[in-house]
């Protein structure tokens, strides 16, 4: 079934002593490649997006791009006649009518906005799975339904559990149990999809569901590509050179998480314990509360994380080039991992850089970047996405705030900042819509 799917992407899918299966490289895989390139079989806006993006390609309404809204149920919108006649077919023609009056009912009402989204996603897999009410699977999908079906499904759906569904009405018992048997593959398989990471649907992707087990340091991350007319498309991106045979892993969830809540997300909703690199190193270390901020003892830790992590001359700033910083990390670094302390350095940045002092800024966010690159695997996005944070930041403190320290210092800091955003981000490329942090990278870089 997998074989025809995979012919060209240099993955197979071997046997896995925990996992079932797992997807590895048949071939040596060079930083930055994609690795697998496949359209969503189906997606459902956050509410949020509603309204602002298209809900065939996901097109935002900007410029020249005008939104029209379906008159049948007034709730969904299209970029143009293409998307809405493919939607149409796809599974609008089955929902439009009951929509309104699902969407207003006490049961959709009473699930949370994460399960909102879901049960309108299961209304469009099941009004294109079964698009004759009947429990034969529609053909033409090339294999995907039946390899969404043949997914493990995840612990935390109980079958009572099924948000009613609006495709048809569902009430023969055969596509019951069919819409059960989808739902509860949802958990543990769907994607949340992102532009400039920025969460904006939820999408079913099988292939790639099918194939990557999760790491908490992960060898490749997921993208997506808008284009008009068409479904959204995920890419997986290795994030360093990966070897013939290895196994290709992404995260389920944000590495930076505290391994506590990472280890029982991934038993709860995933069932399984995670016992990779990161987490079997924060177990290792049991972090105790670092000392309270304005100490003494907290600078101190605070410098040891950032001599540790990165290479810090004068101003100028680079991460070190060393894999093995969190496996071979001292203990005296444990509080670092404590679980509020990441939070709590990542608040006190975002509050400094927007309303200043600068210096506090430039001070915390140096740390949060040491911190980020400790936890993260190399090349990671966030990494970039805070590095430019800081360039911004101190391309800023330039321009406001010239006590600070020299201005050729500020801005030499910002040219360093930007040059790992721009290392980082590169690798990871454009993703959703246009515009976005490589975008940014380019306009700070002709002002500097
Ligand atoms: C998206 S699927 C991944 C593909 C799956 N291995 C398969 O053979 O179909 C997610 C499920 O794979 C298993 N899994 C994923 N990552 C794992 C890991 N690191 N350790 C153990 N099981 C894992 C869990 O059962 C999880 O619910």
């Amino acid at each position: 079934m997998l074989e025809p799917l995979l012919a060209g992407t240099h993955i197979s899918l071997e046997k896995h002593s925990k996992a079932r299966n797992k997807g590895v490289a048949t071939a040596p895989r060079a930083t930055g490649t994609a690795l697998l390139v496949v359209p969503a079989l189906s997606t459902a806006l956050l509410q949020a997006a509603k309204g602002r993006r298209c809900d065939n390609c996901h097109r935002l309404e900007l410029g020249n791009v005008r939104l029209r809204k379906c008159t049948g149920c007034a709730s969904y919108w299209y970029c143009g006649r293409e998307c809405q006649s493919l939607q149409w077919k796809a599974h609008h023609k089955r929902i439009c009518k009951q929509y309104p009056r699902y969407t207003a009912s006490a049961e959709y009402q009473g699930l949370s906005s994460h399960d909102q989204v879901d049960a309108v996603l299961l209304s469009h897999l099941l009004a294109e799975a079964f698009p004759d009410g009947l429990y034969t699977l529609a053909a033409g999908k090339g294999g995907l339904l039946d390899i969404f079906l043949d997914l493990l499904s995840g612990p935390a759906t109980h079958p009572s559990s099924l948000p009613v569904s609006l495709g048809q009405q569902v009430t023969d018992p055969t596509l019951v149990t069919a819409a059960r048997e989808l739902y509860a593959r949802f958990g543990n398989n769907n994607f949340v999809v992102h532009s400039h990471l920025d969460s904006y649907a939820h999408g079913v992707f099988p292939l790639a569901s099918r194939l990557f087990n999760h790491s908490c340091v992960p060898n490749a991350v997921t993208r997506y590509i808008i284009t008009p007319s068409e479904a959204v498309r995920m890419e997986v991106i290795a994030l360093r050179d990966i070897a013939e045979g290895e196994e290709v892993t992404i995260p389920y969830l944000d590495p930076a998480l505290p391994v506590e809540t990472r280890q029982q997300a991934l038993r709860l909703n995933y069932g399984f314990t995670c016992t990779c690199l990161s987490c079997r190193v924060a177990q290792r270390m049991q972090p105790t509360p670092p000392p309270h901020r304005g100490s003494t003892e907290l600078d101190e830790l605070e410098d040891q994380l950032r001599r540790y992590v990165l290479d810090i001359v004068g101003t100028v700033v680079g991460l070190r080039d060393d894999p093995g910083l969190l496996e071979s990390m001292p203990e005296s670094l444990a509080p670092v991992l404590y679980e509020s302390y990441l939070p709590e350095l990542s608040e006190t940045f975002s509050k400094a850089s927007h309303d200043g002092p600068h210096a506090e800024a430039l001070s915390i966010g140096l740390t949060l970047l040491a911190l980020y690159a400790l936890v993260y695997p190399p090349n990671y996005p966030q990494i970039g996405m805070h590095a430019l944070e800081l360039a911004k930041t101190a391309w800023n403190a330039t321009v406001t705030d010239s006590e600070l320290m020299a201005p050729s210092a500020l801005e030499e800091a910002a040219k360093a900042y930007l040059s790992i955003a721009a290392h980082v981000l590169n690798i990871y490329g454009g993703e959703g819509d246009e515009g976005g942090p490589l975008a940014e990278i380019s306009v700070l870089r002709r002002m500097l």
